[in-house]
């Protein structure tokens, strides 16, 4: 059980949030769902995350901490909208689009010929003795890679497979350059490539296959 009442997440799409398959029909950019601090409030998530990997709190203070969170679930079960609803995904202005499942990322620089940016794996990001977890270094490979196709297309694409070489150790609280670009297309079939760098050392590389969705497809 993972919560104490019952929520119906499969919230339908709108009339005013329509979607045609995988797509967004409407690909508008807002940076204003969700208000002006949608971006801190992630942000908070995020550090309270850190400090729950690395917490070991007492039996009191693990009471007091769920009695709070019960507080503040209940009043986001006030909010839930729709996926295509939700700020998460449009939010261009704020780091991964203000999507609290991945590592946060900044782009500087990205079209046709890939994608520039730099990604902080976060201390609940950790996956042993410092370092990050491989798993979420994928995430961000995944992401980046999704937007390296979506910018050469214009389009939403899924990803087929997504090989990741972990060359040498990533590490936590460090900006890290990424780069991801379209390796190759042929017809719907995109071949990215992607790096991530600390400074000049290569800590990961990562070859991938993205597949174009046709219209209409799930
Ligand atoms: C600055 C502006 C930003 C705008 C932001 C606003 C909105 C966001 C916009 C963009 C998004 C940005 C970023 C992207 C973010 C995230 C990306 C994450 C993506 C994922 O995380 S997604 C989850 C994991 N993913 C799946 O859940 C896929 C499950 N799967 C399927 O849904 C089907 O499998 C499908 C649809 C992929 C294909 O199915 P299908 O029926 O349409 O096509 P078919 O099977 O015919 O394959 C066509 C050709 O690909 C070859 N092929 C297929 N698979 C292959 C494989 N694995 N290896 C080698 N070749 C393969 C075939 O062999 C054939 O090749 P050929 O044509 O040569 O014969």
């Amino acid at each position: 059980m993972t919560d104490s009442s019952p929520q119906d997440w499969n919230i339908p799409a709108k009339e005013d949030s329509p979607h045609e398959g995988g797509f967004r029909a409407d690909l508008k950019i807002t940076t204003e769902r969700g208000g002006p601090t949608y971006g801190e409030m992630i942000e908070q998530v995020r550090t309270f995350m850190d400090k729950v990997r690395y917490a070991c709190p007492t039996h009191e203070l693990a009471d007091e901490v769920i009695d709070d969170l019960k507080k503040l679930n209940a009043k986001l079960d006030t909010m839930l909208v729709d996926e295509w609803t939700s700020p998460s995904g449009t939010r261009v202005d704020l780091p991964s689009r203000g999507n609290i499942t991945l590592p946060p990322y900044e782009i500087s620089a990205g079209g046709p010929d890939g994608v520039d940016a730099t990604v902080i794996f976060r201390r609940f990001h950790l996956g042993g003795n410092g370092v990050a977890h491989g798993g979420h270094v994928a995430i961000a490979f995944d992401d980046l890679g999704g937007m390296a196709a979506a910018l050469r297309i214009g389009g939403v694409s899924r990803t087929g497979y997504l090989t990741v070489n972990y060359r040498s150790l990533t590490p936590l609280e460090t900006p890290l350059a990424v780069r991801t670009w379209v390796d190759r297309q042929e017809g719907r079939k995109l071949f990215i490539k992607g790096t991530i760098h600390d400074g000049d050392r290569l800590c990961a590389d990562m070859d991938a296959l993205f597949i174009a969705l046709k219209p209409g497809q799930a």
